[in-house]
């Protein structure tokens, strides 16, 4: 039987990546960081994956394992693996490479000459190549050869909205997620063949990734810090306030603007038809989708390469105007959550700095013009 190392056994790692790969022949062996979510995996060997919908689906993802990142039962889970997976948030990938890098190196010393793909999905501008830098940083010229030759690490696009478990789930593992999936995985960077069934496998990944990350995350983050200006404490209340509805509509609109322009490939009405499509998704009845969740981390959500400023710089390339997106960028300023540590960081810049100093950190954006108008967006809130 095939093997998968997954890193990060929460919402979408056993909502979507652990039952994709069990579906797919795979034993799964999760590793985290939560010592008694180790244990309740290995006691139970079997988890649910419940599917929020207006016919509520129960699947059962059996044959897996668990092991806490920093062991040497991880480091060895690697020497045999024929894929490694990641869903643990993008800052974590670093503490992710230094294990991946141990297990590579074991891997070597006992003469592996089967191939490894490794793949990050985590929702951010090519997160394996990150992954793949913070790996090859950390080991000798010899141990980096040996890796170009026999690790493939593709880049991908994930998809599938994984809400809280709160209010949805009953036994401890449940794992609970909407019915959309999609799994995009960049195929020339793969070494020897991949089967997952229900992915799909692209040659170019940049438009599959940034349409997703742009149109879903950034109209996502819009509503969240929306929802919380007002108060809401779902997606779904969010975005049944009809002006909210609007500004995210307005930032999906500035995006396939700038994306059309980017990417030939993409059509017009396609992705028209694919925002339509997703704020549905949002509206879905039957998840309860936190804004602490979707808006977590804003310090990430507003930087340069993240789904509001990037398509931001898109759109002014394009020429087109992008009231929603400042809008959505000034909504992401005033969240001041004081239960994310990152949103209370956005916010000690803010006083300390000044909202003008703080949003050019943050963003990188150094437009006066633009700057000015976030500024003016975020007084007026
Ligand atoms: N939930 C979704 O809807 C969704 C959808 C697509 C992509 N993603 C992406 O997947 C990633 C995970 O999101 P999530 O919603 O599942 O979060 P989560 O908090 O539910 O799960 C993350 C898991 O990773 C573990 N973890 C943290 N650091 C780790 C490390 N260094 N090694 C191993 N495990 C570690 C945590 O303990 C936790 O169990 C994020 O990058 C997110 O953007 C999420
Ligand atoms: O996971 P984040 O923090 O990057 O973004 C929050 C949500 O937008 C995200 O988890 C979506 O639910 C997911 O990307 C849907 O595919």
């Amino acid at each position: 039987m095939k093997k998968a190392v997954h890193f990060g056994a929460g919402n979408i790692g056993r909502g979507f990546i652990g039952l994709l790969l069990n579906g797919a022949g795979y034993e799964v062996v999760f590793a985290d960081v939560v010592p008694s979510l180790i244990e309740q995996i290995n006691l139970a060997r079997s988890y649910r994956v419940i599917t929020l919908d207006a016919q509520v689906e129960t699947q059962t993802v059996r044959n897996v394992r668990a092991v806490l990142l920093d062991s040497e039962e991880c480091r060895k889970e690697i020497v045999d693996a024929d894929l490694v997976t990641t869903a643990v948030g993008l800052g974590n990938l670093v503490n992710v490479a230094a294990i991946v890098v141990d297990g590579l190196r074991l891997r070597k010393q006992q003469n592996n000459d089967q191939v490894l793909n490794i793949m990050a999905c985590e929702n951010a501008i090519r997160a394996t190549s990150t992954l793949k830098d913070e790996v090859l940083s950390r080991c000798d010229d010899e141990l980096r050869n040996w890796i170009s030759s026999h690790v493939g690490f593709a880049d991908v696009a994930v998809d599938r909205i994984a809400p809280n478990r709160a209010g949805h789930a009953v036994e401890p593992l449940d794992s609970v997620v909407e019915r959309y999936f999609e799994w995009d995985i960049e195929t020339p960077s793969l070494k020897g063949a991949l089967d997952v069934p229900g992915a799909t496998f692209v040659e170019q990944l940049d438009p599959y990734l940034e349409r997703k990350l742009f149109i879903l995350n950034g109209a996502h983050a819009t509503a969240a810090y929306a929802g919380y200006h007002k108060k809401y404490a779902t997606i779904l209340e969010a975005m049944n306030d009809p002006e909210i509805a609007e500004t995210v509509t307005s930032v999906q609109q500035e995006a396939i603007s700038g994306l059309v322009h980017c990417y030939p490939s993409l059509q017009l009405d396609a992705l028209e038809q694919y925002a339509a499509s997703v704020r549905a998704r949002f509206l879905n009845p039957h998840i309860q989708d936190d804004v602490a969740r979707v808006g977590r981390d804003p310090l990430r959500k507003l930087s340069a390469q993240d789904r509001l400023v990037r398509p931001l710089h898109l759109a002014h390339q394009a020429a087109k105007e992008t009231p929603g997106i400042v809008r959505a960028l000034a909504l992401g300023f005033a969240y001041d959550n004081p239960e994310d540590a990152a949103a209370v960081q956005v916010q000690k810049q803010i006083q300390e700095l000044g909202i003008e100093r703080a949003v050019s950190n943050v963003t990188g954006i150094s437009d006066p013009a633009t700057l000015r108008q976030i500024v003016d967006e975020y007084q007026a809130l």
